[in-house]
């Protein structure tokens, strides 16, 4: 049976990259989805974006919904400090072990718990199951039309507190309209727009920022 683009670019690092290296795990990422197949990694260009965000929050807990193949995860859970800790979800098996291998491979393993299920199952058991107080970042990466519904969860199991920040990808390409609607409306949330480019590509996408006011 032939290999998946995904355990293409796993097996790509794994032959190319450095292991315990994390950056050069996500160049590697990079460099194959750029030159050879393109995949749905928030990539180099809105991974600074991201970079930045999470420097300035410096989270002690963080989630992430939408492993995929483990790019953002690894690119997260390499400006943790000592102690911190990223929650990230993925319902897909192949991909959830596929993340798995990228993220030990990068050596951050310590920091980064893979939580497989889908996230409407996963959220309401973070503070039971998974001992989570409150999220202090929350990173948007999966269908774009469940980015309202989780953020209604996050709300609904008391997981956001005053100052916790999310940041949501593909807002422009392929787009969350509901998500954009919903939150840029919504007195709770004070919002920032951060345009930018598709992964690999020449075409206009953004990032949206919301604090909540608690
Ligand atoms: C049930 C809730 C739930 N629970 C847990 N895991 C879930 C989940 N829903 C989804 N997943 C997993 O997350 C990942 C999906 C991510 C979805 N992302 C895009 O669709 C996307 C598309 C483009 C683009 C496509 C085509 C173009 F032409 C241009 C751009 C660019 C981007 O950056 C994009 O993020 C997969 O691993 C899913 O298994
Ligand atoms: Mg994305």
């Amino acid at each position: 049976m032939n290999q998946s683009k995904e355990q293409r670019i796993l097996n790509f690092v794994l032959q190319n990259a450095v292991r315990g290296d994390p950056r050069s795990v996500m160049e590697t990422i990079d460099k194959y989805c750029s030159e050879k197949e393109w995949a749905m990694n928030v990539g180099d260009v809105k991974g600074v974006i991201l970079d930045k965000t999470v420097e300035e929050i410096n989270p002690s807990i963080a989630l992430e919904l939408g492993t995929y193949c483990g790019y953002s995860a690894v690119r997260i859970a390499r400006l943790l400090k000592a102690g911190a800790c990223l929650l990230t979800v993925e319902f897909n098996p192949e991909f959830a072990a596929i993340a798995k291998q990228m993220i030990e491979f990068a050596g951050v393993q310590d920091k980064v718990k893979l939580l497989q299920g889908p996230s409407e199952v996963i959220i309401p058991q973070l503070k039971k199951k998974y001992e989570v107080d409150t999220l202090d970042f929350v990173f948007l990466d999966h269908w774009k039309d469940r980015y309202a519904p989780d953020t209604i969860l996050l709300q609904e199991c008391s997981l956001l507190r005053k100052g916790s920040v999310l940041l949501a990808d593909n807002i422009i390409f392929p787009g969350a309209p509901e998500f954009i609607k919903y939150i840029r409306n919504n007195p709770r949330f004070q919002c920032s727009t951060y345009p930018s480019h598709l992964e690999y590509m020449k075409v206009q996408d953004a990032m949206e920022k919301a604090v909540f006011l608690g």
